[in-house]
């Protein structure tokens, strides 16, 4: 089978639009950072997240759905980048790739433009990828209203990271990897503090602290 071609190398779709986070984002730190985020199976954290973030960690439907209806809004996806990028050791394991090209989609879901969630997808690119097309056309739509919408899309188990794993400031992270016709594409979200403020949930380390955003926003 031939390799899919993707000219782009993490091409920044967005090279325009300037990121103004909590913490300064160098995107190409982010991506060759990633590895060092250890993602463990549920029961190994069974009894860490507390008050509302078990829901939100165990939650296995859309994940763009459920902050739309806590948040009362629709909810936006600013695309910071994708095309071919780095993946760790674990991604690579996890997708069973350990020698194949892999297309990277970073973005934050955002509501009012403010960042409630960091996602990081990985589609493999070496063989035909049966989600490629759509994966390309996606740009502000949101993934997961092609995975949750297409008959035959199976969820692996949900993984959890403990919370400041990210060059940026992060809480609770899931990832999980989807399957479509055996082909795999994981998807891992990490909760940033903005969500945690707006709805309320407690601060991960310590539950007498609040989980207060700083006032600086995703500018477009
Ligand atoms: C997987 C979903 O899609 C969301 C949207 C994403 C995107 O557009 O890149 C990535 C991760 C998700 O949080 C979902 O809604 O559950």
């Amino acid at each position: 089978m031939s390799e899919l071609p993707d000219t782009t190398a993490l091409t920044s779709i967005n090279a325009h639009r300037s990121i103004d986070l909590h913490d300064s984002v160098d995107h190409h730190a982010l991506n060759a950072s990633w590895g060092d985020c250890r993602w463990q199976p549920h029961p190994q954290l069974v009894d860490a997240p507390a008050g509302g973030w078990r829901d939100w960690l165990t939650a296995r439907g859309s994940l763009t759905r459920k902050l739309s209806q806590a948040a009362q809004q629709s909810i936006t996806v600013q695309v910071l980048s994708q095309g071919v990028g780095q993946v760790s050791r674990a991604e690579a394991r996890w997708l069973q790739q350990s020698h194949g090209r892999v297309s990277v989609r970073h973005v934050m879901l955002c509501v009012n433009g403010e960042p409630w969630v960091f996602a990081r997808s990985l589609l493999p690119l070496s063989q035909p990828h049966p989600l490629y097309r759509a994966w390309q056309g996606l740009g502000r739509q949101a993934l997961g209203h092609v995975l949750f919408n297409l008959p035959g899309v199976t969820r692996g188990a949900l993984y959890h990271c403990r919370p400041a794993q990210l060059p940026i400031t992060s809480l609770w992270g899931r990832a999980s990897c989807f399957s479509y016709h055996d082909a795999p594409l994981l998807v891992c979200e990490h909760f940033l503090p903005a969500m945690a403020w707006h709805l309320g949930l407690p601060h991960p380390l310590n539950a007498n602290t609040e989980c207060r955003p700083s006032n600086r926003r995703l500018t477009i």
